[in-house]
């Protein structure tokens, strides 16, 4: 077998790996997967210039967002079910965050729940080397109670913020998972909705979705609730001190509008090309939506991040730092804990040559001069 060499090798191994069911779970987008394959299509357009005789021996990825210090930008996605890709799943995920010092969202649809992969990352932090910094991803239910519920748990567990969701108050329609008739497997479960599978709930995503997931019934509906809206942010900024990120945001006036109700971080992002097909790459939707904001808040940005030079790419556009949804499921395909720390070692690496090769010595030296600007699309605008 040929040595792992950059993400692409991890995920064809991965795939290689993978029951169908479980492939076309983690691989499938909406309809004819073009805004999916266009998030990766978008960097390749993109050309970097480089500066030359900077002193590049020493290379600092180091990054602070909401007071916290991160070693690299590149931050681990949430992604729902992840022990289907290996029985450690979001536990493991987590844990190899912590010890590359990167952030990890947990999945409001994780297999572990929010106090299990609190207590998954304990021994890592007991000696005061690491610190574990998790965020929550929040999907809003129909019964808000066990949302709100949600946030309450994960500020109590030490997750320090809380990304909500708003690209998805439907399912996309994902073609291959309704060709292959996508399950989730009878063993798995879902974490954080044990404790409300008690008859009182009668919205309860795991009273009732586990049991249409097993059976393929409208699979990712889980009772998200498709009247959410603006007010409901405003409250659930009420409801928690902690940080409140939206995720899924794609236009300078959405962005505008979060600025104004007072989100604390958006995150741009088609889902990974799984919700709408046909909306624009996110590094293309991602300029208006900085200049949009202007630095008042921290703007991310996910879907087709790959290499060191995407990665590169989208800090030099203005975002504050990226997030990897599908690379980490194939690092833990391919092996655990261990196929995630090989997958952040890799695309680390491959963005410090970036940097060093392009002239940038520290994250906040990465700015739009590095690219070719007939490259960077005026979007809408
Ligand atoms: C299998 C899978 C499950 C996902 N589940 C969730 C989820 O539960 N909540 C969510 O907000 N996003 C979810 N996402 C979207 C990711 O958070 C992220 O936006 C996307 O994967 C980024 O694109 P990339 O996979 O190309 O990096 C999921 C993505 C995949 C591939
Ligand atoms: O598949 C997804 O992208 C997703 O977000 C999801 C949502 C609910 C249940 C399972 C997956």
């Amino acid at each position: 077998m040929q040595r792992i060499s950059c993400l692409a090798d991890l995920e064809r191994e991965a795939v290689d790996k993978l029951d169908l069911n479980t492939r076309t779970f983690f691989q499938s987008g909406a309809m004819d997967l073009l805004t999916r394959d266009d998030n990766r299509e978008a960097y390749n357009r993109i050309r970097i210039i480089p500066r030359m005789l900077r002193d590049v021996s020493k290379i600092d990825t180091s990054l602070s967002i909401f007071g916290q210090t991160f070693k690299s930008p590149v931050f681990l996605a949430a992604s729902a079910n992840q022990r289907m890709a290996h029985t450690d799943g979001e536990i493991a995920a987590s844990r190899s965050a912590c010890k590359h010092g990167v952030l990890h969202v947990l999945s409001s649809i994780s297999n572990y729940s929010i106090e299990e992969v609190s207590k998954g990352v304990a021994d890592l932090t007991e000696s005061g080397e690491n610190t574990s910094v998790r965020w929550l991803q929040l999907y809003v239910f129909q019964d808000r109670h066990i949302s709100y519920d949600l946030v309450k748990r994960a500020e109590q567990a030490g997750y320090t913020g809380i990304v909500v969701t708003v690209d998805t108050p439907y399912a996309g329609r994902r073609l291959d998972n309704i060709r292959s008739t996508f399950r989730v497997p009878q063993h798995l479960s879902l974490g954080n909705f044990e404790k409300y599978a008690d008859g009182m709930h009668t919205h309860s995503p795991t009273a009732e979705s586990t049991r249409l997931a097993h059976q393929n019934v409208n699979y990712t509906n889980y009772q998200i609730d498709p009247s959410l809206n603006w007010n409901d942010i405003k409250e659930i900024k009420k409801l928690t001190k902690l940080p409140v990120l939206l995720k899924g945001i794609l236009t300078h006036e959405d962005a505008a509008i979060a600025v104004d109700v007072g989100v604390d971080g958006i995150i741009v992002s088609n889902h990974g090309g799984r919700q709408l097909d046909t909306v624009p790459a996110t590094i293309v939707a991602l300029p208006e939506v900085v200049d949009a904001v202007k630095k008042r808040i921290p703007v991310f940005v996910d879907g087709g991040i790959l290499r060191g030079t995407d990665v590169f790419k989208a800090l030099a556009v203005g975002a504050d730092a990226v997030f990897v949804g599908r690379p980490v499921l194939w690092g833990l395909t391919y092996d655990g804990e261990k196929g995630v720390d090989l997958m952040i070692d890799l695309i680390n690496e491959e963005l410090r040559l970036a940097m060093a090769l392009s002239g940038c010595i520290k994250i906040s030296d990465i700015n739009r001069s590095y690219l070719l600007k007939s490259d960077l699309y005026p979007s809408k605008l």
